[in-house]
């Protein structure tokens, strides 16, 4: 096999919305796929079609309060100086707080300002009004009314009113199938005593909590060693068994860099390289109608290339546009310098002074994961930007709420 070295420069829009177009094309992002599943368990699950109420609620008028029910028309000459006496079980029943309101009944009067004074007669010294204290069919919700249409996300008050309409199961978007595969032989499972070489496999497990908080299933397939054929049989037993398939290093052009070469023997390479740093070598890619992205081996790499091209996957195939990432505005602390034609994410901590921002950059290395970790926001440096000067203001797109900065600075702010 050719070593191949060179990788484009693209920038990275251009890329995503190539991938997306030919996605869209192949209908993987248009024909999306239904699951019938239990509403019990649909909490935070995306809709696949507009939702009916299967029936009223309540679906028969019900008794608001505990009391007796009444004929309204029956009391109207109760008063406080004329006590009426109403037969129970003929001209008032007791009823508590949900019962169904008998036949006839138009009002129910609290307990409270009933007396039984003798058994079997309730007094009343008010008189009611016809509906009082009931809650009449459809009061919450009528049988067909729409409860939630296509393309939301199903909250906890929804699955109550799905489930007080009397429906069980429904439709949705199933969650994304994303396989994770660790390669490289160096790689180990995470232990305390690692020797000189070995790398502690991190990135299968940052990558599946990524996917998980963006709707997805991740599955983080045991390491593969670089053996080429060995990564071919784990890539074609993953698009198999998913929808996205991340393959995590061997994306750049080391003498073991086999991901290009071997998506592109058994699928086609769309991109390899975008003008990011970090990120450079990410490759997107299709096999067997299901996209692939090579997503590079240094900690950050890998969480930026899964934020810009597999969250937007993972978003849309589930019917939904991806949110946006807050954004505020602060000032730089310091001048950053950044190499032209590459677009530069930038981790920073931010600081308040007064009533203004500042960010902090922190570390840029791509191995740096605890900056990442530890990082309240990015700055972008654009490609065709050489950096940004001291005191100038940037955009910061948020990592966590701004109420969550932490007071005390920890970490390096240096380079
Ligand atoms: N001659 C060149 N060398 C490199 C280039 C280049 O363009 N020319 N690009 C650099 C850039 S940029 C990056 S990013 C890395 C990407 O490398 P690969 O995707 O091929 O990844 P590896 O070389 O296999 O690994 C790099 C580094 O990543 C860490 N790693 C890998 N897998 C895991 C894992 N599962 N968990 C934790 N950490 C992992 C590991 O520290 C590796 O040392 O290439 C540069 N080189
Ligand atoms: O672009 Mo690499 O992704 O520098 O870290």
């Amino acid at each position: 096999m050719t070593r191949k070295v060179f990788l484009s420069n693209r920038p990275w829009q251009e890329a995503r919305e190539e991938f997306l177009a030919t996605l869209r094309a192949e209908g993987y992002l248009t024909e999306l796929p239904v699951e019938e599943i239990e509403v019990t368990a649909a909490l935070g699950r995306v809709t696949a079609a507009p939702v009916y109420a299967a029936v009223s609620s309540p679906h028969y008028p019900a008794a608001a309060m505990d009391g007796i029910a009444v004929r309204a028309e029956a009391t109207f000459t109760a008063g406080e100086g004329n006590p009426l006496e109403l037969a129970l079980g003929h001209e008032a029943v007791t009823v508590d707080t949900g019962d169904p309101v008998p036949e006839g009944f138009d009002a129910v009067i609290m307990i409270e300002e009933v007396t039984f004074e003798d058994k079997g007669v309730a007094v009343i010294r008010r008189p009611a009004v016809p509906g009082q204290n009931i809650r009449p069919v459809g009061e919450n919700i009528k049988a067909g009314e729409l409860l939630v249409p296509a393309g939301h996300v199903l909250t906890p008050f929804d699955l109550g009113g799905l489930l007080s309409a009397g429906v069980t199961r429904v439709a949705v978007r199933p969650r994304p199938r994303v396989a994770i595969l660790p390669t490289g032989t160096e790689l180990v499972p995470p232990n305390p005593n690692p020797a000189p070489g070995q790398i502690l496999e991190s990135n299968g497990t940052m990558l599946a909590g990524l996917v998980t908080l963006w709707g997805g299933e991740p599955q983080v397939y045991p390491i593969t060693p670089d053996d080429y054929r060995l990564l071919k049989e784990r890539l074609l037993e993953a698009v198999a068994a998913s929808d996205l398939v991340l393959i995590n290093a061997g994306s750049s052009a080391g003498r073991e860099d086999y991901t290009a070469g071997l998506v592109a023997e058994v699928g086609r390479v769309l991109t390899h390289g975008v003008a990011t740093k970090p990120g450079k070598p990410v490759i997107l890619g299709m096999v067997e109608g299901k996209p692939v992205i090579g997503v590079p081996g240094y900690p950050v790499s890998a969480a930026l290339c899964a934020e810009l091209f597999a969250r937007p996957l993972i978003y849309y195939r589930q019917g939904l546009e991806p949110p946006r990432r807050e954004q505020v505005r602060a000032v730089l602390g310091r001048k950053i310098y950044s190499p032209l034609g590459r677009e530069e994410f930038i981790r920073v901590r931010l600081e308040k002074e007064g009533d203004r921002l500042v960010a902090h950059p922190t570390s840029r290395g791509a191995a740096t994961i605890m900056a990442l970790a530890r990082a309240d926001g990015i700055v972008v440096v654009p490609r065709l930007a050489e950096g940004f000067a001291a005191g100038q203001e940037v955009t910061v797109y948020l990592l966590r709420p701004l109420e969550d900065l932490a007071e005390e600075a920890y970490g390096s702010r240096e380079e």
